[in-house]
């Protein structure tokens, strides 16, 4: 059976000086998926915010928390992100050594275990430890800032991961550029997670973003 489409909107391009408002806001509105994107400086240019954020936010909403770990090394705060109130824990394989031992340590955690390919990342990462994904994010764009312009090559790789992934009870969600315009190609692909920044937050009305998203 096909998935739905879950939109997952995503905090950075929230109005930071009223995060609890705007969560609440975005649950209202009819988003499924709380995406926090999380850097370090050093993996990507740009700092955003840490587990403190997610532990604070966590009491506000029943959404589940998509955490999106853009640092490096991942694996000495995955505990940290864990118990701060993270649902679905997805880092890159560029960010440590062993990504077998990093998605083993978030599953012993008891929380979902992703992997995230950049533009450049070839999808073969995912055929070796496809056993121990709950997740594949394809990232649309490169990691480090929202607001940027969707790269259509990575069309090809959702569908090559649709292809890959069959039957297997994996989401496969896209990050980066996800607009009106390129949402239906990512669906079409294969995606069934679509994280958006600026196409929900930087609009007037949450709940039409969100709807326009999913294509509904
Ligand atoms: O991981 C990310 C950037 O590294 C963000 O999730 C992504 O950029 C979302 O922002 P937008 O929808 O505005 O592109
Ligand atoms: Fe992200």
């Amino acid at each position: 059976m096909k998935n739905p489409v879950r939109i997952a909107p995503s905090l950075l391009a929230a109005d930071f000086t009223r995060l609890g408002a705007e969560v609440a806001a975005i649950e209202k509105a009819g988003a499924d998926w709380l995406h926090l994107d999380i850097m370090d400086g050093h993996f990507v240019p740009n700092i955003s915010f840490g587990p403190g954020l997610i532990k604070a936010l966590r009491p506000l909403s029943a959404m589940p928390f998509d955490v999106h770990l853009m640092i490096a090394p991942a694996d000495p705060y995955l505990a940290a992100f864990a118990e701060a109130g993270a649902d679905w824990i997805s880092l890159h394989p560029e960010a440590g050594p062993h990504l077998h031992r990093s998605l083993q340590t978030i599953r012993a955690l008891g929380k979902k275990a992703g992997v995230v390919l950049n533009p450049a990342t070839p999808i073969a990462h995912v055929a070796e430890v496809i056993d121990l994904l709950d997740l594949v994010l394809v990232m649309s764009v490169n990691p480090g800032f929202g607001g940027q312009s969707f790269i259509r090559s990575q069309l090809q790789k959702i569908a090559a991961l649709k292809a890959l992934i069959g039957d297997r009870d994996i989401r496969l969600e896209v990050d980066g550029g996800v607009t009106t315009e390129t949402a239906p190609l990512c669906v079409e692909a294969g995606a069934d997670v679509l994280v958006a920044g600026t196409a929900v937050f930087a609009k007037p009305d949450y709940a039409t973003a969100i709807a326009g998203l999913r294509g509904c």
